[in-house]
């Protein structure tokens, strides 16, 4: 349980004259679920685009299982990346194919590309991906258009790519943002399952009480700096008036 699955030392990203993170500290250990907390703008996205190795730091270090992302050859940040799963608040689904392809797309990097267009052309949902698709509840639409589905449904469809991928690290940015209460917390229950007792989850949260019913730990992001991080037993509300007070 104590392997580091991210490590970052003074990290921090900036886009021309515009710091969207600046200095930040924050070791990740296996099997922590952190959610990430700050206002709009505050710099919750980039710090995950940080951990997926998606952005490179411009500032401090920022390793994954042990290796920095910075200057690796291609192959072997890809690599690591694999071991990575991620639900973009885009989703990343591709709209016009069947849900089953959307959530084959989670074996790419297993299956290699012969195998990836043959099951374009013939695509046979087996156990695995019938199994995934069967754990958010849409068993149903293995053969459906994913245009067709509901913004809720299209959501789960992402989640079931995760639960095929069967990553080590989940980083979703802000999966329930646009879900009613109840789906919300079905949904963050569902990416505690993508993330078994091994896996390691990152979420980006607006509200603080998803956050103390999911998670273990909560940091706190404010103008680009960490201004908290706690166990989330300790999230004390003087900590969040903080974190959403107008400057
Ligand atoms: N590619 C980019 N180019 C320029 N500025 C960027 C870029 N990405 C992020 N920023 C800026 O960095 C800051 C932090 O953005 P970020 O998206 O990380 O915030 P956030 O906390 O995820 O916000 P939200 O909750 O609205 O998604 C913002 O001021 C944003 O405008």
């Amino acid at each position: 349980m104590n392997e580091h699955v991210v490590r970052l030392e003074g990290a921090g990203r900036s886009f021309g004259a515009s710091t969207a993170l600046t200095g930040v500290d924050l070791t990740i250990r296996a099997g922590e679920r952190v959610a990430v907390l700050g206002a709009s703008g505050a710099g919750k996205s980039t710090l995950l685009a940080l951990l997926n190795g998606s952005l490179q730091p411009s500032e401090g270090s920022v390793e994954l299982f042990g290796a920095a992302t910075a200057g690796l050859p291609a192959r072997t940040r890809r690599g690591l990346q694999r071991r990575v799963g991620t639900v973009s608040q885009g989703l990343d689904l591709i709209e016009q194919v069947r849900v089953l392809h959307n959530v084959n797309a989670g074996r790419l990097a297993e299956w290699g590309t012969p195998r990836a267009l043959a099951s374009l052309v013939w695509p046979h949902p087996d156990e695995r991906a019938l199994g995934a698709l069967e754990a958010v509840g849409l068993g149903w639409a293995v053969h459906e258009r994913t245009e067709r589905l509901s913004g809720g449904e299209r959501q789960r469809v992402a989640i079931a790519r995760l639960l095929i991928q069967r990553p080590d690290l989940v980083l979703a940015d802000e999966p329930v943002a646009s879900l009613d209460p109840t789906r919300a917390a079905e949904v963050l229950g569902l990416l505690g399952r993508a993330t078994d007792s091994r896996g390691t989850l990152v979420v980006t949260l607006h509200q603080p009480q998803l956050a103390r019913d999911h998670c273990t730990r909560a940091i706190g992001l404010r103008e680009g700096r960490l201004v908290f991080d706690t166990p989330i037993a300790d999230l004390a509300s003087h900590l969040l008036d903080e974190l959403y007070a107008r400057a």
